[in-house]
Formats: C-alpha cells, sequence, structure tokens
C-alpha cells in the first residue's frame, strides 16, 4: 500500500468533504419536497419518529467502521433534524432550566435544529403539550439506580397524550463548585441525583448539609451564589455558572441511564423494534392479576417493565403501568390486548413506539 504524505490526505478528505456537502443539500431538498407534499395534503405533522428510527437502525446496521454505530447515528441525528427544521421547525418542551439531563435527552432525541422550550415542572410540560404551547415534551420515566418518576406516570393518566417515542441517556454526576472539596458546607442537589451519588456523598463529603433543589441546572445556580457551596450537576450547567470540576463520575453506579418518554398527540406505525405502554387495573381480589398477565405469557410476549401505583379513585387500590416489547398493532399482540381491555376494571394504552435507538 502506497503511503500517503499528508498533503495528499487533505486534499483527499476535502475531495469527500465537498462530495458530503451535495450529498446534504441534495438530502435536504428531498427533505423540503417531502414536507411541501405533506402541506398540500393539509398534513400537521410533519414529524415521524418510526421513519427517523428506521433510517437510524439501518445506518448504523449497515455502518462499515471505523466510526462507532452510536457515532453514526449521532451524525444522522443531526442530519434528519435539519432536513425536518426545512420542513417545519419543532417545538419541544422539556423540564429546564437549560443544562438539565431532560435537554439533553431532547437533544439526543429531536437533534439541534429542534425548538427546545424549557418548563418549570414536569407537569407544565403536559400543559403546554396538551394546550398546543409544544408539539412534544421530553418527560423523565424512571432511572435504573433510584427507580419510576411517579409524577410522569401520574400525568399520563390526567392527559389524552400518546408516548411516541423513548430516549435512553446514561447519566453522570459531578460535584462542582467555586471552591475547595474540603471546604464545601452547603451541597445543592435534586433528589433522584442524591439517591444516585448516596454512596459517594457518604464517603467523600459526610459533613456537608444536603439542600434540595428542583433541577440539577438550579443546583448549579445556587452553588454559584453560594461562597460555602458545591452542586451535583453537569457539566454544561458548571460551566454555564462559572463552577470547577471537582469530581467527575460521581453516581454510585457505573451504569446509571434514565430513560425519558416523548409525549404528544401522534401516533406512529410498528417498525418491528417497539415497545408499547399500557395502564390496567385489576379486581382487588386474590389472582386477579396473575389472571391479566398470563395471556401475555402464553402468547410469549416480553413484559419489559411493571411499576404499580395507587390508583386515585380509591384507597389500597392500584393501577399497573406495564411495558412490553411490540406494537399494539403487531398481529402477535393486537388480540391480546384487546382480550386484556375486555378482562381489565381499566384500561389504557399510552402508546406504542419505537425503541431507542441509541
Ligand atoms: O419521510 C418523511 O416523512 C420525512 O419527513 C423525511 C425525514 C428524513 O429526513 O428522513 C424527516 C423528518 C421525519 O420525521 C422523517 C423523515
Amino acid at each position: 500500500m502506497t503511503v500517503r504524505t499528508l498533503p495528499e490526505l487533505r486534499t483527499a478528505i476535502d475531495q469527500v468533504d465537498a462530495q458530503l456537502l451535495q450529498l446534504l443539500a441534495e438530502r435536504g431538498r428531498l427533505a423540503a419536497e417531502v414536507g411541501a407534499i405533506k402541506r398540500a395534503a393539509d398534513e400537521t405533522n410533519f414529524y415521524h419518529p418510526d421513519r427517523e428510527s428506521e433510517i437510524l437502525r439501518r445506518m448504523m446496521a449497515e455502518n462499515p467502521g471505523p466510526f462507532s454505530a452510536e457515532q453514526i447515528a449521532t451524525i444522522f441525528r443531526e442530519i434528519i433534524s435539519a432536513g425536518l427544521a426545512l420542513e417545519e421547525p419543532l417545538q419541544v418542551a422539556y423540564l429546564g432550566p437549560a443544562g438539565t439531563f431532560s435537554q439533553w435527552a431532547a437533544q439526543k432525541h429531536f437533534g439541534r435544529a429542534a425548538v427546545l422550550q424549557p418548563a418549570t415542572g414536569i407537569a407544565e410540560i403536559f400543559r403546554w403539550v396538551d394546550g398546543g404551547q409544544a408539539q412534544f415534551g421530553v418527560v423523565p420515566v424512571e432511572n435504573s439506580t433510584e427507580g419510576s418518576v411517579n409524577l410522569s406516570l401520574d400525568l399520563l393518566l390526567d392527559y389524552p397524550l400518546h408516548i411516541c417515542g423513548e430516549v435512553q441517556l446514561r447519566i453522570v454526576h459531578n460535584l462542582v463548585s467555586r471552591i475547595a472539596m474540603e471546604a464545601i458546607q452547603r451541597i445543592y442537589v435534586h433528589y433522584q441525583t442524591r439517591a444516585q451519588c448516596r454512596q459517594w456523598l457518604a464517603i467523600h463529603l459526610p459533613q456537608a448539609q444536603l439542600v434540595d433543589v428542583p433541577s440539577n441546572a438550579v443546583a448549579a445556580e445556587r452553588a454559584a451564589a453560594d461562597t460555602g457551596g458545591g452542586a451535583i450537576s453537569t457539566t454544561v450547567a458548571a460551566e454555564a455558572y462559572g463552577l470547577n470540576i471537582l469530581a467527575a463520575g460521581i453516581e454510585d453506579n457505573p451504569e446509571n441511564t434514565t430513560r425519558f418518554w416523548v409525549i404528544g398527540k401522534i401516533s406512529t406505525r410498528p417498525t418491528g423494534h417497539d415497545k408499547t405502554s399500557l395502564v390496567v387495573a385489576a379486581a382487588n381480589r386474590p389472582g386477579s392479576l396473575h389472571a391479566l398477565l398470563s395471556p401475555l405469557a402464553d402468547a410469549g410476549i416480553s413484559l419489559t417493565r411493571i411499576e404499580s401505583r395507587p390508583a386515585r379513585s380509591a384507597i389500597w387500590e392500584y393501577v399497573f403501568y406495564l411495558d412490553l416489547l411490540g406494537h399494539c398493532q403487531d398481529a402477535a399482540i393486537a388480540p391480546v390486548l384487546d382480550a386484556l381491555a375486555q378482562q381489565a376494571s381499566f384500561y389504557r394504552c399510552l402508546g406504542s413506539y419505537p425503541r431507542a435507538a441509541f
């Protein structure tokens, strides 16, 4: 093999970039044409998570390297996002302020061309999406260390919205401050974050007072305003508030991951890589939950999650949130869900949606 010189390699890179630019322009023009067809057909929704998920999965599967599948997905995520903005920019609500993991999750799922709107609470995200101030919302659902975000589960029952996507984000926490670790008297921390860093805090900062704040970004803001303060926060928020990273990756579980749902008013078609989320209630008698779930097992349907929440209709009664692999329109699943809906004392399908692709 002939070894190319640095100038030769740079010339070759310039030529590839010129080709990429032309191909990107061509893709952008195609996306704009798709938008024109949708507009002519009076479609109000330009965003198709099912189609996006298929493209991302195909690109990851066909990726010849040397880039990782995740890097390829991230690049195509941005290309699709920019193309969709040519059709119609999306308004997406997330749990603000800027610098939260919810913002990262929203950006990971929708790309940088989406217009992200920071909400002050999870309830506000639901209100905005329901009222049309945002087309979609990104809400945290569960963390691999800490479990469910109950408010998101409860609110899904209060609004006629669908789950139309899933995002998974590796959560890395950092101790940040303007002062040295030994001088920290107070640590501003969100309750979920505190639970995810419990052991680390007990070992490294047992003397510090822990002060509850509503988000990881507010934690950084409060620490910046307190001469004896530190925070557990993101690198983005630390930078925004001029704080130093004193310790990185302080979460107790190195696999710490949070799952988010995308909520909106659209439904998605099956992609072959879907999940369905349901809420059911079983009559309050022995064996009723088992009777409700056994047809799922008999049909070979995989339940990936079951979570109980108090039913707000009566004391000591519960509803069950189920996640299963597959789409409610899949031939193997539709009849089983119909039977489940008949048998359950309460049944609602919260949505079928493509599983997080990366
Ligand atoms: O296929 C479409 O419906 C498009 O609008 C094109 C496209 C894309 O860039 O591939 C863009 C946005 C949609 O969410 C899905 C796909």
